[in-house]
């Protein structure tokens, strides 16, 4: 018999499987709503033009294909963190941030587990919020980390649920982390506001240097349209003298999907302490993947360091934004068109990619069963998968699976 007899088949991912199953269904009026891909109004991936015009001029400056550095392209990862930070940021200014690029934002997440693993100690505590993005789960395990919960969601008001989360921060033991989504939280598009951010910014300084801090920011600039406002909560956290880490992924904001282009970075007491964990990162990196694919990062550089581009950029995403926020607004009056009576307020007060749209796996199952609609067993509807012309499809099928 085969050494891999024993080998049994995996089950398929919880979001990318679902790809497979959609491109095998003949019904032509199928509609995915599962993976986290911005499509336009013709329901087609969109390559902006800003970053088309970049990546032209990467191709035609004639740059050489050596190996970047373990750390990534340097201009990239500059550049990138400014975008997160603020060209103003005092921990950018007094050099307290270590920085290196990574396999887009799946990259940074696994990069910053093994270094908690490594540094907080082995199953040392992860919590993430409850939902959160199913991947996050399957790579901290694998880091090593014993991932745990924080309450986040409130299924009664299909909101945040603050105090639970406030509570469950307040009771994480000394040398835990814990995983906060910068904006655009997946998969259910509540975001604290800025009071609740203040709230959630005191609970933690309470537990300064007792908590490990990681912000995973995978949507800046594609949740309201203003990558300003979309980092307002790591703004704040640098302003309220906090140290963490953040996970930046240039995946959705600027359509670069399949280049893998994501970086993190630590923002530390002072520029010593930034270059030891800058050169432990360099370390988790070198046995792990060596380094990073230079393309990407030098297409994303090439917009923020043109601010011709980077304006035309930042109307493009403002755009991908408004579409989603279209979408939103007409999810909503055509499920009250079909005459569904029930209350879809969340669907237009969500935010980002994502509507949690509160369907159970049973709705969630006929959608895909009788109609070939594609979405998460979470009831997560992937909103850039609606268009102008599948809208109405799509409303009447959820009206009749819900009422
Ligand atoms: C919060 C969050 N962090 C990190 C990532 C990783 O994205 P990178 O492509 O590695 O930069 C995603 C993507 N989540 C989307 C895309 C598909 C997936 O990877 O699951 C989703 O949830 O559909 C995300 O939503």
């Amino acid at each position: 018999a085969s050494q891999w007899a024993a080998v049994p088949q995996g089950p398929p991912d919880a979001i990318l499987g679902l790809v497979d199953a959609f491109n095998k269904d003949s019904n032509p009026q199928k509609v995915s709503l599962s993976v986290g891909a911005y499509r336009d109004d013709a329901g087609k991936p969109f390559v902006l033009p800003s970053v088309k015009e970049a990546e032209l001029r990467v191709v035609q400056s004639g740059m050489n294909k050596e190996y970047a550095g373990i750390g990534g392209v340097v201009d990239f990862t500059n550049l990138a963190r400014m975008f997160a930070f603020g060209k103003s940021s005092d921990a950018l200014r007094n050099n307290r941030v270590g920085t290196v690029q990574t396999l887009s934002g799946t990259g940074a997440c696994r990069v910053v587990g093994d270094f908690y693993a490594k540094f907080l100690g082995k199953m040392a505590p992860i919590y993430l919020p409850d939902p959160s993005w199913g991947n996050h789960a399957n790579i901290f395990r694998d880091s090593g980390l014993d991932v745990r919960k924080y309450r986040y969601w409130d299924s009664s008001t299909l909101g945040l649920n603050l105090n639970g989360m406030l509570e469950d921060l307040k009771a994480a033991p000394d040398g835990s982390a814990v995983l906060l989504h910068a904006c655009a939280h997946n998969p259910t598009g509540v975001d604290p506001t800025k009071e609740q951010w203040a709230a959630i910014c005191d609970v933690l300084k309470a537990r300064k240097g007792k908590l490990a801090i990681f912000f995973d920011s995978a949507y800046q600039g594609f949740a309201s349209g203003d990558a300003e406002a979309d980092a307002y909560a790591i703004r704040l956290f640098v302003d309220e003298g906090l140290d963490f880490s953040l996970a930046q992924s240039f995946a959705k904001n600027f359509g670069l999907y399949g280049e893998r282009v994501g970086l993190l970075s630590f923002v530390c007491r002072d520029e010593d302490e930034a270059k030891r964990i800058e050169s432990q990162l360099k370390i988790i990196i070198r046995p792990m993947y060596s380094n990073p694919p230079v393309h990407g990062a030098r297409i994303v550089s090439a917009v923020l360091s043109d601010p011709e581009l980077e304006a035309k950029w930042r109307a493009e995403c403002k755009g991908m934004a408004d579409r989603i926020i279209d979408m939103r607004n007409a999810l909503k009056s055509e499920l009250e068109k079909a005459g569904s009576t029930k209350d879809w307020s969340h669907v237009t007060s969500q935010i980002g990619m994502f509507c949690f749209s509160g369907m159970t796996k049973e709705q969630v199952g006929r959608l895909r069963e009788e109609f070939s609609i594609y979405l998460t067993g979470d009831g997560r509807i992937s909103m850039a998968g609606l268009t102008s012309s599948n809208i109405a499809y799509v409303a009447n099928a959820i009206h009749e699976v819900t009422k």
